[in-house]
């Protein structure tokens, strides 16, 4: 049934437009570099825009590229970031495809409609937003989340604490919603939509060049307690996602996306990645000593963001979605040469169906406690999640970054199911007070003011029947959640769609039912397939082939080896080293990605 299911997906009609190993790109356009010219995107970044746009871009001759025709096609309705983004967009679009590397905003990716997937757009939707839905006459959240999502923390045999961590730097990197909200049926998302490590890198220029030191490529850190940590805000607020409970001196991080306060081990996330970056543009600057600073920040930069895409698409989606869907529907490609079939007709926009439903499932996954695992497997002491909550730098403490390391290797994740930890249903945000605020709530009342369409439209689009009565929905839930369903709402049509999709049972070999499953899938391959800028691309803006195969060789577990002083640990982070092929083995049995392939023949470096 399940793969009858599959067959029926709503699926992208629009077929690959290259092969997947066809060789290196020809290039339509003459051969400009545009390193360290001032293009549109950064302007359009920043507050500059109208200077750059009416003074600096017609001096700026950047190419005579034939794109007018397709510029008359720009969704005007994209352009909303400020109203200062009503200009003639012909201008500035004229020099995107000259563009090297990806903007901090997104704007550019796509040539024929520049503003998709960029910071503050509208979210996509599959199936347009419904107000026709009486909100008052829906249950209320908590008594939804009271009964169906019962607090009992039923641990995960196979999957550790990384790969729910791992998904939520997934998820910040796709969508953000803006606060406050806007008109119920057009809601935007402040961050952009592509898998960049815009979370690292921020959204815009203003914030890419303030976490920037300008010099020899590197990002800002400073050394405390002998290791390399992001500097501190000097005065942190509550909008820097950083809590008022914090004790005197504790700060939060001052970085590219302030979501990364939001938890410990989030924030531990983002400084790998960080340190990443500054390991990869030590290493680049030493092979290649006459780049300029801006030429190692932003090779550094395509190389981290690359590593993040691999470990994302090839690691860490094929359990949450299953490995041989994605290859079926051309998510990922068994393959070691180029994959070219990018599609300007894919639009990687965040679907709000994704982001304020489908991936907000895997809040399901959070343990309570994080556990502090010392070299022999000892658990020497946890965290209580809920204590920590916008006060990251516990992580400093001590040996505390090295056994949250550990732990995101080596302890359990929370099972894929609709049992949650009462740290995050009844204590998030508790803030001193004895209780807090419940995610889950929060979830439900997200879906509402986004007006999402109700499950059952939704399983529709997805390819289930459209249920006529609450029992329909037995097709793919158990018995005891239509009858709950049916307890809760006065109608099916009612049921909301992250409460429905979070009951189905799994499409097998996966973390899914069919609905969400359906709608993830949809979002991983616009993700993909409308990214310009992806890493398994050929042409200019690609790797050579030799480097992609070392991209290829990437995994999470280096990262933490290379920048957790991490020593030992299993190959695949994800899952737990309990089966004879992911015991825990030493770093240096885990494979490198060789940077000396980035090493300029010196011709080119004088
Ligand atoms: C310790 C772990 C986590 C905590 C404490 C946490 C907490 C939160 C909070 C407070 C929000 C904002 C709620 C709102 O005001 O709307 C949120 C949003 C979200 N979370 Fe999580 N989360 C965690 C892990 C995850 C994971 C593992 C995933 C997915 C794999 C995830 C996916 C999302 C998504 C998609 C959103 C909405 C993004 C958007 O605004 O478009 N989170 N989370
Ligand atoms: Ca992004």
């Amino acid at each position: 049934m399940y793969n009858l299911l599959h067959g029926k997906y709503c699926w992208n009609t629009v077929s690959p437009i290259r092969s997947p190993f066809t060789s290196r790109q020809k290039t339509t356009c003459p051969k400009v570099d545009c390193t360290g010219v001032p293009s549109a995107a950064e302007a359009m970044d920043n507050k500059h825009l109208y200077l750059m746009v009416f003074v600096l871009l017609p001096v700026v001759v950047l190419s005579q590229c034939p794109f007018a025709a397709q510029f008359k096609e720009i969704d005007r309705n994209h352009v909303q970031q400020s109203d200062k983004m009503e200009v003639p967009l012909e201008d500035s679009v004229r020099s995107c495809s000259k563009l090297k590397y990806r903007s901090y905003n997104g704007y550019c990716n796509n040539l024929k409609v520049p503003t998709r997937g960029m910071a503050y757009s509208y979210y996509a939707r599959l199936i347009p937003s419904d107000d026709s839905r009486n909100q008052s006459a829906l249950p209320l959240p908590k008594m939804i989340s009271e009964k169906l999502y019962p607090s009992k923390p039923i641990i995960d045999k196979d999957y550790s604490l990384a790969s729910m961590q791992y998904g939520q730097v997934v998820a910040h990197d796709i969508s953000d919603r803006i606060m406050p909200l806007l008109n119920g049926n057009k809601q935007k998302t402040t961050v952009t939509s592509y898998l960049d490590l815009s979370v690292i890198y921020g959204n815009n220029k203003e914030v890419a060049d303030h976490i920037r030191v300008f010099k020899e490529g590197l990002l800002k850190t400073e050394m405390r307690n002998g290791q390399e940590f992001p500097k501190l805000l000097k005065k942190p607020t509550i909008g820097d996602n950083c809590s008022d409970m914090r004790e005197p001196g504790e700060s939060c991080y001052d970085v590219g996306d302030t979501r990364a306060n939001q938890n410990p081990q989030l924030a531990m996330m983002h400084i790998l990645f960080i340190r990443e970056h500054n390991r990869i543009a030590r290493k680049l600057l030493q092979l290649n000593p006459n780049w300029t600073d801006e030429k190692v920040y932003q090779e550094a930069r395509k190389i981290n963001i690359a590593q993040h895409q691999h470990i994302a698409f090839y690691q860490y989606l094929p359990i949450v979605l299953g490995r041989k869907n994605m290859l079926e529907k051309k998510i990922i490609y068994d393959a070691d040469g180029y994959i070219d079939d990018y599609n300007e007709d894919v639009d990687a926009t965040a679907l709000d169906e994704h982001g304020n439903a489908a991936f907000r499932y895997y809040h399901t996954q959070i343990a309570g406690h994080l556990k502090l695992i010392t070299d022999t497997h000892n658990s020497t002491g946890d965290l209580r999640i809920s204590d920590y909550i916008g006060r990251p730098q516990i992580i400093e403490k001590g040996d505390n970054f090295y056994m949250l390391g550990r732990g995101l290797a080596f302890q359990q994740s929370m099972g894929v199911d609709n049992y949650h930890d009462d740290e995050i249903t009844k204590y998030m945000f508790k803030e001193g007070k004895q209780f807090g605020e419940d995610l889950k709530v929060i979830d439900i009342k997200r879906n509402r003011e986004h007006l999402l369409a109700p499950y059952n439209a939704l399983r529709k689009l997805c390819g289930l029947s459209s249920a006529e009565k609450f029992e329909d929905f037995g097709d793919v839930m158990e018995t005891e959640h239509v009858q709950s369903l049916k307890e809760l709402y006065d109608h099916h049509d009612d049921v909301d769609l992250t409460v429905g999709g979070s009951l189905e049972k799994h499409v097998p070999g996966t973390w899914a039912g069919p609905t969400f499953h359906c709608i993830l899938m949809k979002q991983f391959y616009n993700t993909r397939v409308g990214d310009r800028y992806w890493y398994e691309h050929s042409g200019e803006l690609g790797f050579t082939l030799e480097q992609l195969n070392e991209i290829r060789k990437s995994s999470l577990s280096k990262i933490l080896c290379e920048n957790a002083n991490i020593t030992k640990i299993q190959k695949d982070i994800f899952h737990l080293p309990n089966s004879e092929t992911n015991r825990e083995t030493n770093c240096e049995e885990i494979p490198a990605v060789n940077l000396m392939l980035w090493k300029e023949p010196k011709r080119e470096n004088s």
